[in-house]
């Protein structure tokens, strides 16, 4: 029989909330200060970086090969080259810059560009009024980051709850994590594209989508006229307040006002109804709650430790 001692590396992909406290025991101050100098400056900086880290963790785990930028002149393109990851906005990857430097100059080499994502993103999550969770750390940075990895692990606007479901599944991931981590749609905002079929042509009816609430319809033709120039036009996911953590995603679904496809469906699958009206209920404890929970668990998707696995980057756009 093994002793604890003897027992074989279990656990070597477990993370801890203490990991740095001798190796940088200020690291979260470090990265606090960044966070909440950008959420004043640039606000929208927090719904993109919360998106960042989703598109981080889906491909390849949560390792920071999103950050990876495509080496001049190379064929083989980086993550963030791929079509899925073409609307991330520059302030989700700036921040983690920014805050990547300062941690540097504090703590050479010790930090790895994935932790410190997951901790702004949770930084974020507090400052636009969501739950403060701990973020527990020890995640390397990946060694790869290959676009084509990308369209099969990132879910679209048109996904189907099946599919979403699946998808979410493959990573760990439960039919009420997914409901709890659509609600990040409670801040941020999408582009025309994403949900211009539900406006003028649902599913080739060449109607709008019955279920989308008859006011809102016009609002948005009005913003997203049928045909182009409107590339650049992005409108709020939570029409109530695109700029506050709280459950009005979730109460917008019952009112027929999600704003993409694959939101208003979680609404119409009697799989995840009944988790949306529990978020959606009068006090938003219980969302806050479980959604810190959520993306604890999401932040541990295929989390690689060690040096065969993984680096500690000192610029997170490029590999050791
Ligand atoms: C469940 C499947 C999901 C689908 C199909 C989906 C799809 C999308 C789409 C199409 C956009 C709009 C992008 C644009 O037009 O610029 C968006 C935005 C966003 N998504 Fe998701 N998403 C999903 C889940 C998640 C999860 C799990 C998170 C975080 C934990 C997340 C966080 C965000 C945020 C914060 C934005 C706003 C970004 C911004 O304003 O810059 N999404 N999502
Ligand atoms: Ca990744
Ligand atoms: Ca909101």
């Amino acid at each position: 029989k093994l002793t604890s001692s003897q027992t074989p590396k279990l656990h070597h992909r477990e993370l801890s909330v203490d990991y740095y406290s001798k190796k940088c025991p200020q690291l979260e101050n470090l990265i606090g200060s960044i966070t909440s100098q950008r959420f004043k400056q640039a606000p929208i900086s927090a719904p993109a970086t919360i998106r960042l880290f989703f598109h981080d963790c889906f491909v390849e785990g949560c390792d920071g090969s999103i950050l990876i930028e495509t080496k001049k002149g190379s064929k083989r393109l980086a993550e963030r080259e791929a079509y899925e990851n073409k609307e991330l906005r520059e302030e989700g990857f700036e921040s983690i810059i920014k805050a990547k430097a300062l941690v540097e100059s504090h703590c050479p080499s010790r930090v790895s560009c994935s932790d410190i994502l997951a901790i702004a993103a949770r930084d974020f999550i507090h400052l636009a009024g969501g739950p403060y969770y701990q973020v527990r750390k020890g995640r390397w940075d990946g060694k790869r980051s290959t676009a084509t990895k990308v369209p099969q692990n990132i879910p679209g606007s048109n996904s189907t709850v099946d599919q979403l479901i699946k998808l979410f599944a493959s990573k760990g991931l439960t039919v009420e994590d997914l409901v709890v981590l659509s609600g990040s749609h409670t801040i941020g905002f999408a582009h025309c594209k994403n949900f211009i079929g539900r406006l003028y042509n649902f599913k080739g009816t060449k109607r709008p989508d019955p279920n989308l609430d008859p006011r809102l319809l016009k609002e948005l033709r009005m913003s997203c006229p049928f045909s182009g120039g409107s590339s650049g036009v992005a409108l709020p996911l939570d029409t109530t307040t695109p700029f506050v953590f709280d459950n009005g995603y979730f109460t917008g679904l019952g009112t027929n006002m999600g704003l993409l496809g694959s939101d208003q469906a979680l609404f119409l699958d009697p799989r995840t109804k009944p988790i949306v009206l529990e978020m959606a209920r009068d006090n938003k404890q219980k969302f806050l709650k479980a959604f810190g929970e959520a993306m604890d668990k999401m932040g541990s998707i295929g989390v690689k430790r060690g040096r065969k696995h993984g680096e500690i980057r000192t610029d997170c756009r490029v590999f050791l």
